[in-house]
């Protein structure tokens, strides 16, 4: 029998730790401790988790202490590391952006010129520049950036946002988005073809996940009159199916749909006489 385990890092604590077991949980994998401890082996896969704080997980990644990690899009890009995005994950979606006080004038990032910029994300900063020929003083600060303005620290910021709450409370205004990002698996350059067919394994259960995540199964019953223009209106992935009802002359229309394209079809599907329409969440879905 094989020894190989994958070395999985994620994040000790913050904000990607709970949707990164999350997933691993709904995955299958079982994982014995509590975070205290920096390391720990998954019961019935083999895969063994490192617990790191996330901002040191692409180095760990590039230099195989750890064979993939889950981490932000953001962080891939501001780290520059020899390491690959293999997978999005759909959680912790943010976006790195310029922020400035509010209402002060921005038409473009040629109004960066000559400013003070603090941010925790110097290299992607420094990108953003580059891209449209500014010149501007970055300010490198570790945490509290959304702080630097009111301070007299610096003219604008460039930092994370969700919600935008926290610029709103520091009477900040987003202006410029310069990435999108969200959670994703990363890996090293190369894995050795044990622990690629693991990844392979590991992958698979993913991705049936995220897509039981992000489709709903749905039911309704409709008179037979109806149910041609019902299938009309269903994005197809398949066939849908459909069943007779003990009710003579009524059947009842079963397909898995899109959980967005699903508000969309709604008020189609009860003009066109479907009633009773169930949305049922999905448990697994493999592709
Ligand atoms: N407000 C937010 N909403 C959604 N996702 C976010 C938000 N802030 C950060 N993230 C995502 O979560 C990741 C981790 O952020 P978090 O603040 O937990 O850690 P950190 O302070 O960057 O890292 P470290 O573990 O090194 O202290 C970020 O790189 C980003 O991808
Ligand atoms: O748009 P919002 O929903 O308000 O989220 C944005 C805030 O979230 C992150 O900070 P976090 O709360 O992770 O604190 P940290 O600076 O200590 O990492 C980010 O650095 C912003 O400050
Ligand atoms: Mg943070």
């Amino acid at each position: 029998m094989s020894t190989t385990r994958l070395k999985i890092a994620v994040q000790k604590s913050g904000r990607l730790l709970d949707d990164s077991l999350k997933l691993l949980k709904e995955c299958g994998i079982s994982i014995d401790n509590g975070k205290d401890q920096l390391k720990a082996r998954a019961r019935n896969f083999p895969v063994d988790i490192l617990y790191l704080r996330n901002s040191d997980i692409p180095q760990y990644v590039q230099d195989g202490v750890a064979d993939i990690g889950i981490i932000g899009q953001n962080t891939v890009v501001e780290k520059q590391k020899a390491i690959k995005e293999i997978l999005p994950l759909g959680f912790s979606t943010c976006r790195l952006s310029i922020a400035l006080p509010k209402d002060t004038e921005f038409s473009g990032p040629q109004d960066l010129n000559g400013k003070k910029i603090a941010t925790s994300y110097p290299n992607s900063l420094r990108q953003y520049l580059d891209r449209h020929q500014i010149s501007a003083e970055i300010h490198e600060i570790s945490g509290s950036v959304e702080i630097a303005p009111n301070i007299g620290l610096a003219d604008a910021i460039c930092d994370l946002v969700s919600s935008g709450s926290t610029l709103f409370k520091n009477g900040l205004e987003e202006k410029d988005i310069i990435l999108k990002s969200e959670a994703a698996i990363v890996a090293g350059e190369q894995l050795s073809t044990e622990l690629q067919a693991i990844l392979d394994k590991l992958l698979f259960r993913i991705k049936s996940v995220l897509a039981a995540r992000s489709n709903k199964y749905l039911l309704m019953n409709a008179p037979n009159a109806s149910v041609e223009t019902i299938i009309k209106v269903l994005p197809g992935m398949k066939s849908p199916t459909v069943m007779p009802l003990a009710a003579e002359g009524w059947s009842s229309i079963h397909t898995v749909i899109a959980e967005d394209r699903f508000w969309d079809i709604i008020d189609q599907l009860k003009d066109a006489g479907a009633q009773g329409i169930l949305v049922v969440p999905i448990e697994k879905m493999i592709l």
